[in-house]
């Protein structure tokens, strides 16, 4: 088993979907796992579901008066409560727990720092990060373990950092699996409009144009519109907090967004106009450049090749595959599975590198396995 760098105990504030995940996670490593939050309820249920112990103190000061002082006091604080109280949440633990160091997970980066540093917390102890990772329903029942399994995980750091305090981070984000990405909050929030925010956005206003279907279209809802519109769910009040605090950045792309939509809907409008149809294809090309863009197992540089293999719906399949993909001596890269409804068979979808397509494919042909590009 590879050593654990986090120290134990840590404390989680926030035992919702990000908290409850933070704390399985690092449970599932053997580290000692403090919790607390504003709701009892959610405090309990992130306990009874195996996430740690309610702290039996909140400050450094109760746990001195504890027998076991030390094993009630943090050595990191994770803060994971909704964006309008992370600020002050962090300013609240920084001066309870004046050895830890304390960072956030919070969606936004620069207006957590920003109030610290208003209200004259030690940034020395303060480091903002940021797990790329989640999902559309809150609360602890949502928290997952592996939540952050390679996954990138933004630290933010800041002209105060210490070396301790980012050593400390990056060791919780990489006992986590994922994987650790340093820019200032600035760079984090401008990024995470175009990555995040804007999708969200995206998602929600393609979703609410189903409202408009009285003849009842989304009964047919296939693949396309589960994956535009799975974000759709996110909770309303948490994402208005997020982009309270990221407006100006996401209006400017929302903008970008509306224009193209715009060009698209006056072409397809006469498509029997000259130049209508480049208008339409060049937004599809431009898109196929943009979704190449998003990174798979290693990177932007590497692409992979994929492709189709069909599997009967019957037991030791999927592992006789492997087992022959093994015999070839070919990493896979990247692994979907479909299953094909009404019919007796799923699909696999298997990317490796482009160099070992030809022959990975001809190998599993001669062992009678169907296979396409
Ligand atoms: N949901 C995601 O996909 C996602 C992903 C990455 C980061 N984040 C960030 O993580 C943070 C938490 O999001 P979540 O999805 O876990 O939310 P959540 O609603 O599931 O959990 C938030 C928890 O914080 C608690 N809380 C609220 N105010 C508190 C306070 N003052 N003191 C102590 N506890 C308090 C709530 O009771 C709740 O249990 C947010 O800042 C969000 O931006 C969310
Ligand atoms: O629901 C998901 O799959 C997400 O990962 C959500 C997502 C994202 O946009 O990537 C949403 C907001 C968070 O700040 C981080 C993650």
């Amino acid at each position: 088993m590879t050593p654990v760098r986090t120290v134990s105990p840590i404390l989680v504030v926030g035992t919702g979907l990000l908290g409850t995940s933070v704390a399985l996670g690092l449970r599932s490593q053997g580290v000692d796992v403090l919790l607390n939050d504003a709701s009892p309820v959610a405090l309990g249920l992130a306990a009874d579901y195996g996430a740690g112990r309610i702290a039996p103190a909140t400050s450094a000061t109760a746990a001195a008066a504890l027998d076991d002082a030390e094993a009630n006091t943090p050595k990191i604080v994770v803060v994971c409560v909704p964006p309008d109280v992370a600020g002050q949440v962090v300013m609240e633990q920084l001066t309870a727990w004046p050895d830890a160091i304390v960072t956030d997970v919070t969606s936004v980066k620069a207006a957590p720092l920003d109030y610290v540093r208003e209200h004259g917390g030690d940034l020395r102890r303060y480091l903002g990060s940021h797990p790329m990772a989640g999902r559309e329903t809150g609360g602890p029942l949502a928290g997952r373990a592996n939540l952050f399994l390679g996954r990138p995980w933004v630290i933010t750091s800041h002209a105060e950092t210490s070396v301790q305090a980012l050593q400390e981070i990056e060791g919780l984000a990489l006992d986590l699996g994922a994987t650790v990405v340093n820019m200032d909050a600035e760079a984090h929030d401008s990024a995470v409009a175009l990555i995040s925010h804007v999708p969200q956005l995206v998602s929600s206003v393609m979703a609410a144009q189903l409202l408009n279907d009285d003849a009842g279209a989304s009964a047919l809802a296939g693949g396309g519109l589960r994956d535009v519109t799975r974000i759709a769910a996110s909770d309303p009040t948490m994402w208005n907090q997020i982009l309270a605090a990221n407006g100006p950045r996401v209006a400017t792309i929302l903008r970008d967004v509306a224009s193209d939509i715009t060009e698209l809907a006056t072409a397809l409008e006469d498509m029997s106009v000259p130049g209508a149809r480049r208008i339409v294809a060049d937004h599809m090309i431009a898109g196929n450049q943009g979704v190449a863009r998003i990174p798979g197992k290693h990177g932007i540089s590497q692409t992979f090749a994929t492709f189709t293999v069909m599997i009967d719906d019957a037991p030791g399949q999927l592992a006789k595959l492997f087992s022959d993909i093994g015999e070839v001596e070919v990493n896979v890269e990247e692994l979907q599975i479909e299953h094909a409804p009404g019919a007796n068979m799923g699909l696999a979808q298997i990317s490796v590198l482009p160099e070992s397509l030809t022959t990975i494919m001809d190998e599993l042909r001669n062992r009678d396995w169907k296979v396409a590009e």
